[in-house]
């Protein structure tokens, strides 16, 4: 499988923070979902793809390639699409089309303007008035028109309405019927994720916990919930992290077969969404 983006030993340290040893790998044709709890290390993560930030140590490669020595090509390739603020805020979208399309070798003025009419974006009017929504779909726009090979957005629906976030996901649906194209963007809504995600990168503390097909995350993730009278030192260790309750308790497991073993009938299994995994593992992991 071609690999778009290699992090390899990736680290960047901040005072306060760092992105630790970080190894991953984006796979082409494929939409990867960054996942993460608020200051996990995704933005970071991201400056990082779009050399926007500097790793301290390790090495970041797209399309194979590094940024030291190709930067030009690899940003040819890339479409980042961020929301609000980027664009001068004055200035209205013909303005800003002007502008980027002559630093793109494979600027297209027709899927352009095919683009703003489909989003129906207004191109006379300045940005400032351009809601949430339509800022990124700008940005999308522009990223589409240069043929990006790889689309990277940092939280696209953060911020957007229910239907909005639907219509962009449908959008985003729609590019991946081009088998070349590949999509890596961050979100704290992971329903979105269920929708259109292959993968899951999953991020905790500045590192990556897992990546992983969507499929092979409800394969290898799920509640438990039973007896407290089931607990002890041994049995918990078929758990990432274990909620007590009066009742009974509630544990994420990431070894469903060893919770078969152990437990047998006596504890209930049920499937866990993106949710639940990251609000366990926010607990912090126990058998380690
Ligand atoms: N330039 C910087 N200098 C110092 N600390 C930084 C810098 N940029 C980010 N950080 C810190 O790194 C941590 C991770 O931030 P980052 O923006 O990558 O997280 P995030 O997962 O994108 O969070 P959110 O979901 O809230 O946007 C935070 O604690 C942040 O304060």
């Amino acid at each position: 499988m071609e690999i778009v983006v290699e992090f390899k030993n990736v680290t960047k340290k901040f005072k306060d923070f760092s992105v630790k040893n970080m190894d991953l790998q984006v796979k082409k044709g494929f939409v990867t979902g960054f996942i993460g709890a608020n200051g996990a290390g995704k933005s970071t993560t991201i400056k990082m793809m779009m050399n926007l930030l500097k790793p301290d140590a390790g090495e970041v490669k797209l399309f194979g390639l590094e940024y030291a020595a190709h930067e030009k090509e690899i940003k040819e390739r890339i479409g980042f699409v961020y929301d609000g603020n980027v664009f001068f805020e004055g200035m209205n979208l013909k303005d800003i089309k002007h502008i980027i399309a002559p630093a793109y070798k494979h600027w297209d003025d027709t899927l352009f303007y095919q683009y703003v009419e489909q989003f129906e974006l207004p191109l006379n009017k300045a940005m400032k008035t351009f809601s949430k929504g339509m800022q990124m779909k700008a940005s999308l726009a522009i990223a589409l028109s240069h043929h990006a090979e790889l689309i990277i957005m940092d939280e696209p629906t953060a911020g957007l309405d229910p239907i909005f976030r639907r219509e962009l996901l449908v959008l985003l649906q729609e590019l991946m019927v081009d088998d070349n194209r590949t999509i890596f963007f961050s979100t704290h809504i992971t329903t979105d994720l269920d929708r259109i995600a292959d993968y899951i990168a999953f991020i905790q503390r500045g590192e990556l916990v897992f990546n992983q097909s969507i499929h092979d995350v409800a394969e290898n993730y799920a509640l438990v919930k039973g007896g407290m009278e089931l607990l002890d030192r041994d049995t918990e260790k078929a758990f990432v992290h274990v909620h007590r309750a009066p009742t009974g308790f509630e544990a994420l497991t990431d070894n469903i077969k060893a919770v078969k073993n152990i437990f047998g009938d006596s504890v209930v299994i049920e499937q866990a969404s993106l949710e639940d995994i990251m609000y366990y593992f926010k607990g912090g992991i126990q058998h380690v």
